[in-house]
């Protein structure tokens, strides 16, 4: 497995990758795009930060690549549902850089207040400007959190220790989730006609883009301060320029930028914004934490199929895949029979979980039924990420349902499939603790190890029936390797099962057809 970092990450990290057998890693930061694009075909890992693109044309070239991991939490330099789409799990290190971030917002509005930037450059260019530079108190002023995830959690925290009044607008967390913290609940309204400063920490979307633009100004107090510390553009950099020159917001700090590196804009330039170069996150301890962090969990994502803090796939932990495992096989052994026993296009499928699978994530299982479904029928390589993806582009219908109660198993796994022409069911369970069986087809009970080649054979339940498949396979010198037949309810038809050595050639598969007593035959790969 190849790994290829791609912007600076901590030594240890790199240390972590050159220290585990099986995986060889490569550091080649500040690439070019055209030039990443030329390498990224020969990695299986790929690490970054916040200035790799990761664009859906550079996926395009990564063939072989399996995961991006992002040592940071910002994931919008990511084409995720592109990268899902060819089936890479994109993961990102949540937790290690916010209490770092959060000091840097703090930092910066201390900075801000009372001009400490201004005052270096100003001492150093030898002058003393006591009069000009005098700033004013936060104590008692109000600060205003937009976003009241991990980031604004702390920093509404820290500033209530610097005696501030903090006033939260998250629309995703209950007023009595800000309030059972201790902070002051607002609408986005309340905060901007209330707040002394105003600081985001909200993901860049759609929906925030542009939030603090000209509108969202107008309602703020004259004399408000800002700090961006999340995204550029969360922040409208043309506004807030509108914003400081008109006198309504005083001063500015932002530490992130539409564009990065941003140049020499009008907006930095103004005398009452201050900035950094994108270092929120960049403390010695962050990047210990991000780079560990990332570095684990891409390791034992190649290794084991371990998945931890994905943003594109259920997290699957050692521990749940240890118990889903014998699920999984026989997951997607199901869906790989149904595609072979139904090869009509697929409408709908329905997965029903009965039995004691109440305290277990089975949606791993739910999407490796979906893949043995759908890699026999189509040519896209489909794969744990992206069958779910594939499954709704191509109008599929997924369901999942988890019942109680089981008559006959102790846990059976239903998969029924509706194409254009017709419903189909297969059941299993596992036996034991690891043995997959499918253990009804439609009507038939049976008891049938999905593996190798096979045939389903339907056949008229008569004398001589089953002794005229064997006598015809063994004429080819095939071997059977197991045998199940089940009856039908009306007791007129079986349904024979066979496991055979070797392949069933498609001249046997017809000449068994044209036995009397056979209505079909269909051979399988499992
Ligand atoms: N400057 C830097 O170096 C760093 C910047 N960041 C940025 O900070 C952002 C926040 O990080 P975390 O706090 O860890 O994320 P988080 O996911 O824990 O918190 C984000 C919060 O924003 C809220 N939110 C979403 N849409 C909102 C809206 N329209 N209005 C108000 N609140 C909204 C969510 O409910 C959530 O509580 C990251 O997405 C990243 O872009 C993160 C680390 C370092
Ligand atoms: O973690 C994040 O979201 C950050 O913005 C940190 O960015 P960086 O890793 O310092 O380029």
């Amino acid at each position: 497995m190849r790994v290829l970092v791609s912007d600076n990450l901590g030594e240890i990290g790199i240390q972590m990758f050159q220290e585990e057998e099986g995986i060889e890693v490569d550091v080649k930061t500040g690439l070019p795009p055209e030039e990443l694009k030329s390498i990224i075909g020969d990695y299986d890992g790929l690490v970054i930060r916040s200035a790799t693109k990761v664009t859906e044309d550079l996926l395009e070239a990564a063939t072989r690549l399996k995961v991006v991991g992002r040592a940071g939490i910002g994931l919008d330099n990511v084409d995720i549902p592109a990268a899902t789409k060819r089936g890479i799990v994109v993961m990102n290190t949540p937790g290690g850089n916010v209490v770092t971030t959060a000091e840097h917002a703090i930092s910066l509005m201390l900075a801000l207040t009372r001009n400490i930037p201004r005052g270096t450059s100003s001492l150093k260019a030898g002058q003393w400007d006591k009069k000009k530079l005098q700033g004013r108190e936060i104590y008692n002023k109000v600060l205003g959190v937009v976003g009241f995830g991990k980031i604004g959690s702390i920093v509404a925290d820290r500033a209530r220790g610097l005696r501030m009044r903090v006033i939260v607008y998250d629309p995703y967390v209950t007023p009595e989730q800000i309030e059972k913290a201790g902070f002051e609940s607002a609408s986005l309204e309340e905060l901007y006609q209330k707040a002394d400063y105003i600081t985001v920490h909200v993901p860049k979307m759609k929906e925030t883009m542009g939030l603090l633009n000209k509108d969202a100004f107008a309602q703020m107090k004259d004399g408000v301060m800002v700090i961006n510390c999340a995204r550029g553009g969360i922040v409208n950099e043309a506004d807030l320029y509108d914003a400081i020159t008109s006198g309504k917001v005083a001063r500015a700090a932002l530490d992130v930028f539409e564009t990065e590196p941003p140049g020499a804009t009008p907006l930095i330039e103004l005398e009452e914004v201050i900035c950094t170069p994108h270092l929120g996150a960049s403390t010695r301890e962050a990047q210990t934490n991000v780079a560990v962090a990332v570095a684990d969990q891409i390791i034992q994502y190649l290794k084991t199929g371990t998945i931890i803090n994905a943003v594109n796939v259920p997290s699957v932990t050692g521990e749940l895949l240890k118990k889903l495992s014998p699920f999984l096989t026989l997951g997607n052994r199901m869906g790989c029979l149904q595609a072979q026993l139904c090869n009509e296009p697929l409408k709908e499928v329905v997965i029903e979980y009965t039995g004691d699978f109440q305290e277990l994530d089975m949606s791993p299982v739910s999407t490796e039924i979906l893949k043995g479904l759908l890699t026999p029928m189509i040519q896209d390589e489909v794969n744990s990420v992206n069958a779910p993806v594939i499954a709704k582009e191509r109008g599929i219908k997924v369901t999942e349902t988890t019942n109680a109660g089981s008559e006959d198993y102790l846990n059976l796994m239903t998969v029924r499939i509706v194409t254009t022409e017709t419903t189909n069911m297969v059941s299993g369970a596992i036996f034991g603790q690891y043995e997959p069986r499918v253990v009804k087809i439609n009507k038939f009970r049976l008891e049938m190890i999905p593996e190798g080649h096979s045939a389903i054979i339907h056949n008229l339940d008569k004398p001589g029936a089953i002794g005229s498949i064997g006598s015809t396979l063994g004429n080819h010198d095939i071997n059977i390797a197991q045998m199940q037949v089940g009856q039908d309810e009306d007791g007129e038809h079986n349904i024979i099962f066979l496991r055979t050595d070797t392949p069933i050639p498609d001249d046997v598969v017809e000449e068994l057809r044209n036995l009397p007593l056979i209505k079909t035959v269909t051979p399988l790969e499992l």
